[in-house]
């Protein structure tokens, strides 16, 4: 297929006008079990989605100006992120753990970057500054890597730490972000204070992962739009 899926492009045909002022529009999208699971015992990383599923995955990527996952799904999924076409992945955290990422055996985004000739594009750290000089070195050494790691500015830090990531996001020019996962950055994402997710598409996989796989919160439900489920599995 050379082209997206007419259901994907109508689905996000609003993403073409001006996105708001403090904000890139935004897809939050991931796979689920029946009992509302994305990821096995432990983290385990699932294979949830099927092929026509992916396959939607691997079109939105490319419909999106970024990719967010949270420094726990990088860490734990080592993921690509990449379709056709090569993206940019931003990554929020409070911790030093996100810098950990720099660590060559579980970086394939750095690497695929290092490849050069777009197999994949810098990826993006987003974390707040932290006092303990260890940050800073860590920081450096991820930079060093081919990471691009992006401070939240003190003036944004009365926000929450999603209002904030947006903002800054928006300011460096991404107009669409596609929000990936995992559990707590899915649930940041619904509990936002302010309204910040435009399109949700969950697609569900005919399976039961049982009480010991990783699920997300629904703190509050913020927006009047519909939901979309993928369910072809
Ligand atoms: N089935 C699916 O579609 C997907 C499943 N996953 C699964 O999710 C699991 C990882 O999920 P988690 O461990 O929950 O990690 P996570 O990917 O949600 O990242 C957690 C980190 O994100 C940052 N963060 C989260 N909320 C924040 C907030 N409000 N403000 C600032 N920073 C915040 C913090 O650094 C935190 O340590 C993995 O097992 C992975 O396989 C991940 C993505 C998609
Ligand atoms: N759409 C979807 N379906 C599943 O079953 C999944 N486990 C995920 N996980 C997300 O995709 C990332 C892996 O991507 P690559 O194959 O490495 O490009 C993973 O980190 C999650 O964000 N998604």
């Amino acid at each position: 297929m050379t082209a997206a899926p007419e259901y994907l492009t109508s689905l996000l045909a609003s993403y073409a006008r001006e996105p708001p002022k403090t904000r890139p529009f935004v897809t939050l999208t991931f796979a689920q079990s029946l009992d509302g699971k994305i990821a096995g015992t432990a983290g385990k990383q699932l294979a949830l989605s099927g092929h026509e599923s992916l396959v939607m995955t691997h079109w939105l990527r490319t419909l999106h100006d970024a990719i967010l996952v949270g420094s726990g799904t990088a860490l734990n999924d080592d993921p690509q992120l990449n379709s056709a076409l090569a993206f940019t992945l931003a990554f929020l955290s409070t911790s030093k753990r996100a810098l950990d990422y720099g660590c060559p055996q579980r970086a394939k985004l750095l690497r695929n970057y290092a490849l050069g000739s777009g197999a994949g594009r810098q990826p993006w750290v987003v974390s707040r500054r932290d006092a303990d000089p260890e940050w800073e070195t860590r920081r450096q050494a991820l930079e060093k890597a081919g990471a691009r790691v992006l401070v939240l500015p003190a003036e944004l830090e009365s926000r929450s730490s999603i209002a904030a990531l947006l903002s800054l996001l928006r300011t460096e020019g991404i107009r669409s972000l596609m929000v990936e996962g995992g559990a707590q950055i899915i649930t940041a994402f619904f509990g936002a204070s302010d309204t910040c997710v435009d399109t949700v598409l969950i697609t569900t996989a005919p399976v039961l992962i049982g009480a010991s796989g990783v699920s997300y919160k629904v703190p509050e439900v913020r927006f009047t739009s519909p939901l979309f489920f993928f369910s072809p599995h």
